[in-house]
């Protein structure tokens, strides 16, 4: 069933700065570092590569895999499709139920893309860097909680761009 957020215009915005971002992985490197040592980190690609490749090289993971996934067209979701799972290495490293792995994502939103990944790997600690109410009870780590109407602008997704005068009638 495809979930519609409502239009973007209707929700808050969160815009995130590639320095805030690089501060939250890090903020969440510190919790995992509690709760590790990881044998690999799964990346829930696109979002999850970033943060994977932060949280990796702080906590000395230098096996990196991806899962696959793709839902959102921009903001509605539609039929999750994967596009490619877990491989055979990282699938060993778990002893096939994902023991000792490490899922990372940037967002958990409705949780179905954790649900979906969850079902693949079982034991595998799920951290993504922020979350909303609904996808939370997915999560077994995360920094920050933003309400169900946010959406979060990561800096892969934006630019700095010119804002005119307040005299000119800016917004
Ligand atoms: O909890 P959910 O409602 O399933 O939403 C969370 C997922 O949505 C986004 O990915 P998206 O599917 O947009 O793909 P992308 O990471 O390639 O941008 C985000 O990176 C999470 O993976
Ligand atoms: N960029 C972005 N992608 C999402 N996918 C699901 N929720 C979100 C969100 O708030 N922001
Ligand atoms: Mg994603």
């Amino acid at each position: 069933m495809a979930g519609e957020a409502p239009e973007l215009s209707a929700q808050k915005a969160f815009p995130v700065s590639w320095d805030q971002f690089h501060r939250d992985c890090r903020a969440l490197t510190w919790r995992l570092n509690e709760v590790g040592p990881f044998h690999a980190v799964i990346a829930i690609t696109r979002g999850g590569l970033v943060p994977a490749a932060i949280v990796a090289r702080e906590l000395g993971v230098r096996v990196i895999d991806t899962v696959c996934i793709a839902s959102y067209d921009h903001t509605k979701q539609g039929d999750l499709q994967v596009l490619k799972g877990v491989s055979e290495a990282a699938m060993k490293l778990g002893g096939g139920t994902g023991k000792g792995l490490l899922i990372v994502d940037d967002l958990v939103d409705t949780g179905k893309t954790g649900k979906l990944v969850r079902e693949m790997l079982p034991d595998a600690h799920f951290a993504t860097v922020y979350a909303k109410p609904k996808g939370r009870p997915l999560v077994d780590t995360f920094i920050t909680e933003v309400s169900q109407d946010t959406w979060i602008f990561f800096p892969w997704d934006t630019a700095l761009s010119y804002h005119p005068p307040l005299r000119d009638g800016a917004a």
